[in-house]
């Protein structure tokens, strides 16, 4: 079955072409800095896309698309066939992914208009965190805005986990459904997971996915008491949500979103983009101490992502701060450069720290596949 991915982030649109029955990837790209002047927003990134792909496919038909879709609320935990009403669906939690869900449904419309009759499948990030306890997933808040809005930690990134977790499990030859550690999904969005048994039982990410972190544009942890006070200095609604989504994280502390700009910056002696990524680092490692504890120890610290798989030096600036875990890097593994999986750690650190490449468009390749062949077998008869 032919497949093409298309995966809006905020800050770029990744897209794959891939054959299931082989494995074969015919095509995949990435259109970044999505939001720049080269590409305003994300139609001009699907605009791109559908010049580029007639070469990619050279002649071949797609049989099936799948999206990512950060946010499946209450309702979604697993991939699911799109309709009309699912696209609403997706609509519909739009507040609660501004940055991410809009694209997505975007995506799929514009797709339905392009191909009618091509069925589109939905993988959502917020699936893999559908183990999370009562106790991570609660917030200290009246239940009352739990059943009436759905109000609870969801956590997102999880198509990355879901691949990365295994991947990292098998470099070290353990068994996945036994693997106990801390990844760390740093994009242009960013959170930690805490993985025991190979599955998710805490993340950083949260209702949104605004919490957590230190991001490219987004201010992760914050005094909830600052949006109170803000909106009684005259901030609305649209303001606020600008001001955390867009306007915070690096590109407010360091006046850019990027880190390979703000990276090149701090090289260069600018302070406040060195300032920016010790805030960044300083905050990573303290969700990295506290998920060690919430695992029971873990037994591998992964980086995966944009920035975890090429920034060597806030992986560097990150395992610094972990000296208490007697974690600690080999500087050299650490900046050599490879799209494998690795090892970095020193030989006497405590646990083994990976750098594990993730392939979310693979991931949702597989289960667009599986959806698609599913859903045109005649029930109960599983096909192909
Ligand atoms: N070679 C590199 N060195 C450092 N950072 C990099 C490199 N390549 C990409 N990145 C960073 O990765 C981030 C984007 O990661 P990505 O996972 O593609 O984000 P998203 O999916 O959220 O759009 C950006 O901050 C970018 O600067
Ligand atoms: C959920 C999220 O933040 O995704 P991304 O990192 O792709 O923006
Ligand atoms: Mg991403």
């Amino acid at each position: 079955m032919l497949v093409l991915v298309i995966n809006s982030g905020s800050s770029s649109l990744k897209y794959q072409v891939r054959d299931t029955a082989n494995g074969e990837l015919l095509a995949k790209g990435i259109i970044e800095r999505i939001g720049e002047e080269a590409v305003p927003d994300h139609g001009a990134a699907l605009e791109e896309l559908s010049r580029l792909l007639p070469e990619a496919l050279g002649g071949r038909s797609i049989n099936a698309v799948g999206h990512r879709v950060v946010h499946g609320g209450e309702r979604f935990s697993e991939p699911v066939l799109i309709n009309n009403e699912i696209v609403r669906s997706i609509e519909r939690l739009s507040p609660l992914a501004p940055l991410h869900n809009p694209p997505s449904a975007r995506g799929i419309r514009a797709v339905h208009d392009k191909w009618p009759d091509i069925p589109q499948v939905a993988v959502f990030d917020t699936a893999f965190h559908r183990t999370l306890p009562e106790h991570a997933w609660r917030y200290a808040l009246p239940n009352s805005l739990y059943r009436q809005y759905g109000i609870r930690r969801y956590g997102f990134h999880g198509t990355s986990y879901g691949y990365v977790a295994p991947a990292a499990a098998r470099f070290l030859g353990i068994d996945p459904q036994e693997f106990d550690a801390v990844i760390a999904h740093l994009g242009n969005g960013a959170s930690v997971a805490a993985i025991k048994d190979g599955r998710s039982i805490d993340t950083s990410m949260g209702f949104t996915p605004l919490e957590g972190l230190v991001m490219g544009t987004r201010s992760g942890d914050v005094d909830p008491s600052i949006l109170v006070f803000l909106l009684r200095e005259g901030y609305d609604a649209t303001r606020l949500d600008d001001l955390l989504n867009r306007k915070s994280g690096l590109l407010a502390l360091g006046g850019a979103s990027d880190m390979r700009t703000l990276a090149e910056a701090a090289d260069g002696g600018d302070e406040a983009a060195s300032m920016a990524l010790k805030i960044a680092a300083y905050r990573l490692a303290k969700y990295i101490g506290a998920y060690h504890v919430a695992v029971g120890g873990a037994q591998a610290l992964v980086f995966t992502a944009g920035i975890g798989e090429n920034g060597w030096e806030f992986r560097e600036k990150t395992v610094e701060l972990l000296g208490a875990l007697g974690i600690s890097l080999d500087l050299e593994a650490n900046r050599q450069r490879s799209k494998e999986a690795r090892l970095i750690s020193a030989e006497d650190s405590a646990i083994p720290v990976l750098v594990v490449p993730t392939d979310e468009e693979e991931a949702i390749a597989e289960a667009t596949a599986e959806i698609v062949s599913r859903s045109a077998s005649p029930a109960g008869t599983p096909g192909r």
